[in-house]
């Protein structure tokens, strides 16, 4: 189990207008140890939006986010979460290995060593490729790496399919299902709809 597990996530009467359109109004959820937070909704609906303000990337019009019963953001939320949107979170002038160890050291350690993630994650072999070499589905496997080098009990994903061949979506599903078994939390967006084994999953559905 996580040490921190013992945490949950809440937002409370969250709304959102983006140039004069109402995403979102009185939304509310609360995330705990081993669930998942799906985020559904056609393009354009507030999916990202939501997701960047349960991050504390904005600032919601009215409501509020809590971790731990304080409302974000605060030190602690930053160490406990871990987030990966579309541009990876990757240094793009690093290698492969460089951005790992670059993560490792802005972190906790989590499960796995350096190279133990590399070949889960089918990487193994590309430690001192610079990431333009890398194709945008190796990419996203190297955000995942990330996530299991560390250790954050909340992992926010904005759609980590994308990009994932049908082997790396299953290798994300039972890295998402096995996060959740050891007491993590996920909050995500995704088109798609998720397999993880038994994990309770919320939905929130945007319109
Ligand atoms: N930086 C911005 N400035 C102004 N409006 C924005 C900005 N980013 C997004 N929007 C608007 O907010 C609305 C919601 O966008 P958001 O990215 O949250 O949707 P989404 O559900 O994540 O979409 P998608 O499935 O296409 O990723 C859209 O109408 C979009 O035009």
């Amino acid at each position: 189990m996580h040490p921190k597990s013992c945490h949950k996530l809440e937002g409370q009467n969250l709304s959102c207008t983006r140039d004069d359109r109402e995403l979102f109004a009185g939304l509310g959820f609360a995330v705990h140890p081993g669930q998942v937070l799906l985020l559904e909704g056609n393009n354009g609906s507030g999916k990202t939006s939501l997701l960047r303000i349960i991050c504390g990337f904005r600032e919601p019009d009215t409501g509020t986010v809590s971790w731990g019963e304080e409302a974000i953001p605060h030190y602690q939320y930053y160490s406990d979460m871990a987030y990966v949107g579309h541009l990876d979170g990757i240094k793009k002038e690093l290698t492969v290995l460089e951005n790992l160890k670059l993560s490792q050291a802005l972190s906790q350690s989590g499960r796995l060593t350096i190279q133990q993630a590399l070949d889960k994650v089918r990487l193994s072999g590309y430690e001192d490729t610079l990431i333009q070499a890398l194709s945008a589905g190796q990419k996203r496997r190297l955000s995942l790496a990330r996530l299991l080098i560390t250790h954050n009990v909340l992992w926010i994903l904005d759609e980590p399919f994308t990009s994932l061949d049908k082997q790396g979506i299953t290798l994300m599903e039972s890295l998402m299902a096995e996060h959740c078994a050891n007491g993590g939390m996920i909050v995500m967006t995704s088109h798609h709809d998720i397999d993880l084994n038994g994990v309770d999953v919320q939905r929130i559905r945007l319109s």
